[in-house]
């Protein structure tokens, strides 16, 4: 956790009066999240959007200035976690189920600023099985579908329940046996079958990656 934290505060710092920032979801984003509140109770003037309920219920509870996205023209900055991050700085995301608010949030930001700690440092895609999120009217299909591009998709369940997203969707979360080895060409593919609502592969996003440590966080240079 020490590790998440120092990366969140670094990130909230990037945070500069009168920004419009998008606030992640996650354990490391919550950290990010928290660290931003004690700026904002500390005189720090920000409007920001919430990428999923729990981001935005933290938020309301410590104090950060809300609004919908749909108010706001276009967002500086948004400060996200990740499941995992390649060389190339592609990420998998969606481990807690807010990968379409977050992917809407972040390509709407001037700048995406992703926080991990060491652990989620990839050489190839592909270990932490890909959330992909589908309708689900048709979601028999759409897994058959999913399954036909060379992965093993299974429905993502909570507490003996299908799993819903914000968005009322299902979660599936799709085994690519030997890793993701073309993640810009998956995304596409992935998000033109019918009843694919969008995937976890964030492709050409991020616009600074910074990684936690125990005594510190450093950033990735490209
Ligand atoms: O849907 C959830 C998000 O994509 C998270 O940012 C991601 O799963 C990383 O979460 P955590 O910081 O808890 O590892």
């Amino acid at each position: 956790m020490q590790a998440k934290r120092m990366a969140a505060e670094r990130a909230a710092q990037l945070v500069k009066d009168g920004m419009a920032v998008g606030l992640g979801t996650g354990s490391t984003a919550t950290l990010a999240i928290r660290a931003l509140a004690d700026r904002v109770a500390g005189g720090l003037r920000i409007r920001a959007t919430a990428t999923s309920e729990r981001s935005a219920q933290m938020a309301m509870q410590w104090g950060i200035p809300l609004v919908s996205l749909e108010e706001l023209e276009r967002l500086d900055l948004t400060i996200d976690g990740a499941d995992e991050v390649d060389p190339q700085w592609c990420l998998i995301k969606g481990g807690g189920g807010a990968l379409l608010r977050e992917k809407i949030v972040a390509s709407a930001s001037a700048q995406f600023i992703v926080i991990v700690d060491a652990s989620k440092l990839v050489t190839r895609l592909g270990a932490f099985p890909l959330p992909v999120e589908v309708t689900p009217f048709g979601h028999v299909q759409t897994l058959r579908r999913l399954g036909a591009l060379g992965c093993d998709a299974a429905l993502r369940e909570q507490e003996g329940q299908l799993y819903r997203t914000d968005n009322g969707h299902y979660i599936a979360d799709c085994r690519f046996a030997d890793g993701i080895a073309q993640p810009a060409e998956l995304e596409l593919r992935l998000n033109a079958i019918p009843g694919v609502v969008d995937n976890g592969l964030f492709v050409g996003m991020a616009s600074r990656i910074i990684v936690g440590h125990e005594e510190g966080a450093e950033e990735l240079v490209r």
